[in-house]
């Protein structure tokens, strides 16, 4: 093993493997690779006394680096309780680790939606390189995965499955059609009969012999009307066929590589019913696509950045039923939490009811805490960017489901320094500056990131603290 000892590395960041010593190592907060031995593919600057290789962390070095260290690789991680932690900064995933070491959930460190890396202009290979960085910095050798999140067109796909993830988030909920919640009997089979049932490979005919009976979940009857079955079959069958259609592509671009699928649903206008969530799952599977995990619209809402709006009783009854259905198929997949973060009232039933088959995916929180740490050490650029998200407010809240409402947020010139924090705990400005991230790191996003540098093991702590709020009623007990 090559004595660095006289660099500045970080020593929980130390590996030596087949010969060759690896260590990230600290500039003032910035972050270099260290590698003594074989440096073949890597780019860098020779370095003596110790003999070494400086390296920036360049898409090449990463590339290189999860060759030689296949721990580095994310992974499908099956039915494990996990956990989807996004980082629109690619800076949290050392604070991710030490919340979630020794809790045995499974990670996720690499999620990002689509939407996300369009506003703030990060590609799935960066955003998969920062978490792995992160992963390296912290020594983390145990399983994590990479989540494709929220894939809605055949294009979508590519670049993802490029950079190596191992999870996609299928959302195909563009081709929901809300309206057969409601539409009468007579408008539905006008609905079904446009449905693509050459793609569905089966017929309303035979799906009405499939589904039109009563399902026994454990004693509790699941009744398929002719009014339920055509709602759903109207509401989902595109849905459906979209999925499928986005699974063949997917394991057309795979070949053999592993992989697991989600199937999200959870940003449609409507509430899905315990029926639509039984047809959509017994479909998915009929068609063979290999479903890990399904996140459904639950009762009430799930809003960004706060706990759950509505009757907690009715959210559990809604749960209990969506995992008897899932008992029914086997336990083959899991419960999709998705606007996961902060939903405190909702971590304890939906682990019990599932008995911890449960995917929490948490994103925007992080990017909250970060700007926590501002609102405490940086005050004046958390001011500019605090004024700057009530002004981009009222557009960036449309493709988003909040309720915030701006005249509760206090413009920065009413607040004292000391107040500033309190604002991350305020219903109103956290889904303010939530939703406005996009905008926010268009405008501040170079001076963030500085500041994030000056004060990375602060903002460690910072997010370790909110995520061990979130994953200790995950713990396997
Ligand atoms: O903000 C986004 O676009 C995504 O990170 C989220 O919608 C994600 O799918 C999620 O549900 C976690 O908040």
């Amino acid at each position: 093993m090559s004595d660095l000892s006289s660099l500045p590395i970080l020593p929980q960041s130390v590996v030596e493997y087949e010969g060759t010593t690896y260590a990230l190592m600290n500039l003032e907060g910035e972050r270099m690779l260290v590698v003594a031995g074989q440096t073949a593919g890597f780019v860098g600057t020779p370095h003596d006394q110790p003999s070494a290789l400086l390296c920036s962390l360049l898409a090449e070095n990463a590339d290189t680096l999860r060759q030689r260290l296949p721990w580095l690789q994310p992974v499908t991680l099956g039915l494990r309780t996990s956990a989807g932690m996004g980082d629109r900064l690619g800076f949290a995933t050392p604070g991710h680790i030490q919340a979630i070491q020794g809790t045995g959930v499974a990670p996720i460190f690499a999620q990002q939606s689509v939407r996300e890396n369009t506003r703030t202009g990060r590609t799935p290979q960066q955003v998969l390189d920062d978490a792995m960085w992160g992963a390296f910095e912290m020594g983390w050798r145990e399983a994590w995965g990479a989540d494709a999140d929220h894939l809605k067109t055949l294009a979508d796909i590519d670049p993802f499955v490029e950079a190596g993830y191992t999870f996609y988030t299928i959302d195909p909920g563009d081709y929901v059609d809300d309206d057969a919640d409601t539409a009468p009997l007579e408008r539905l089979r006008e609905k079904v009969s446009a449905l693509p049932w050459d793609e569905l490979e089966t017929t309303m005919q035979d799906t009405q012999v499939r589904y039109l009976t009563t399902v026994d979940l454990d004693g509790r009857p699941l009744p398929f009307d002719a009014q339920a079955l055509y709602s759903a079959v109207a509401k989902y069958g595109a849905a459906i066929a979209h999925t499928a259609r986005m699974a063949r592509r997917l394991r057309e671009l795979m070949g053999t590589r592993p992989f697991e699928l989600e199937m999200s649903v959870d940003e449609t206008g409507t509430t899905t019913r315990l029926q639509e969530h039984f047809y959509i799952v017994s479909e998915l599977k009929r068609l063979g696509v290999p479903l890990v995990s399904m996140a459904p619209r639950f009762v009430g809402r799930f809003e960004k950045g706060v706990d759950y709006i509505g009757s907690l009783d009715e959210l559990q009854r809604n749960l209990a039923g969506h995992a008897a259905i899932m008992r029914h198929f086997g336990n083959s997949y899991k419960l999709s939490l998705h606007t996961g973060s902060d939903k405190f009232d909702v971590y304890p039933p939906a682990m019990r009811y599932t008995q911890g088959l449960v995917h929490l995916k948490t994103a925007g929180t992080s990017y909250l805490e970060a700007l926590r740490l501002l609102a405490t050490v940086e005050t004046d650029l958390f001011r500019e960017i605090l004024t700057f998200a009530r002004e981009r407010y009222e557009e960036d809240r449309k493709t988003y489901h909040v309720s915030a409402s701006l005249d509760k947020v206090p413009a920065s010139d009413e607040l004292t320094d000391e107040q500033l924090p309190s604002l991350l705990e305020q219903f109103d400005a956290r889904q303010v500056l939530h939703v406005t991230f996009g905008s926010a790191l268009d405008r501040f996003g170079a001076a963030l990131e500085r500041a994030l540098v000056r004060h990375r093991e602060e903002y460690y702590a910072f997010i370790k603290r909110h995520f061990v709020r979130h994953l200790e009623p995950l713990r396997l007990q």
